[in-house]
């Protein structure tokens, strides 16, 4: 079977990597997996523990000038990511915005989205055989849950195929039906979070779905509702 997604035994962050490619002018679709990460990229600078047997994998997106807003992709890549846990673990998984994965409470995947010019960079972290300890939050893996670890690179095919089809429709019908399945995968209306904005304040509420463009609608304790563009999110 040929496969799609180009893997490495090591690297130092496939985010990295894909940007260089991008810079080279590497065509939309492209991906390329890694065994393992020396230098994986978090959200807000910080570093992604990346050993042998879970997933680090990175594609881009060529940005069309009729495509809905390139922020919305976060959610586009939640959507496509919950979807390839779902073959793997029945129920699936949680969705917390605007793309982590949560297994009871705990955090399973992480995405990390950067903007390269006309592209935009989406790498995938998923903790399939093990997981950080000693975190300030909860992470867990598949294996943690009991579920023997997908082989990385089926998970990867299965991850590509899944993007392909839920970046399809986010061209071809806007955000509406991906913003229709994260809501159906997320915490219900009115889960209590505390959003930690990027100047270190912290905005407490309780879930109020999602606004046309994607942004995550918190309702206040005066009522009134406020809605947030970046920022950490945590369930209290
Ligand atoms: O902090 C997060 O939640 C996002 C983590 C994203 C990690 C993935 S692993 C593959 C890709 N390469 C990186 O350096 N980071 C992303």
């Amino acid at each position: 079977m040929s496969e799609r997604v180009r893997t490495v035994t090591e690297t130092g962050s496939t985010n990295a990597d894909l940007a260089d490619l991008a810079r080279a002018g590497a065509p939309e679709g492209v991906w390329l997996r890694a065994e393992r990460q020396t230098a994986g990229k978090g959200r807000q600078g910080r570093a992604w523990e990346s050993p042998p047997g879970n997933l680090f994998a990175s594609t881009l997106i060529r940005l069309r000038p009729t495509d809905p807003s390139p922020a919305t992709l976060a959610l586009v890549a939640a959507v496509a990511l919950e979807d390839a846990v779902r073959v793997f673990l029945s129920g699936g998984a949680m969705l917390k915005w605007p793309n982590d994965l949560l297994i009871d409470g705990a955090k399973l995947s992480g995405i990390l989205l950067e903007r390269v010019g006309d592209a935009v960079i989406i790498g995938f972290g998923v903790n399939l055989a093990h997981h950080p300890e000693g975190l300030e939050r909860a992470v867990t893996s598949l294996s943690a849950h009991g579920i023997a670890a997908p082989d990385p690179q089926v998970f990867a095919e299965t991850l590509a195929e899944s993007l392909d089809r839920w970046v399809a429709r986010w061209r071809g019908e806007g955000l509406a039906p991906v913003r229709e399945r994260w809501l159906a995968r997320a915490h219900p209306a009115g889960t209590a979070l505390t959003a930690r904005l990027a100047d270190g304040d912290a905005i407490e509420g309780l879930f109020d779905g999602l606004d046309r463009e994607g942004a995550l609608i918190l309702r206040l304790a005066d009522g009134t509702s406020h809605a947030i563009h970046a920022a950490d999110v945590f369930l209290i």
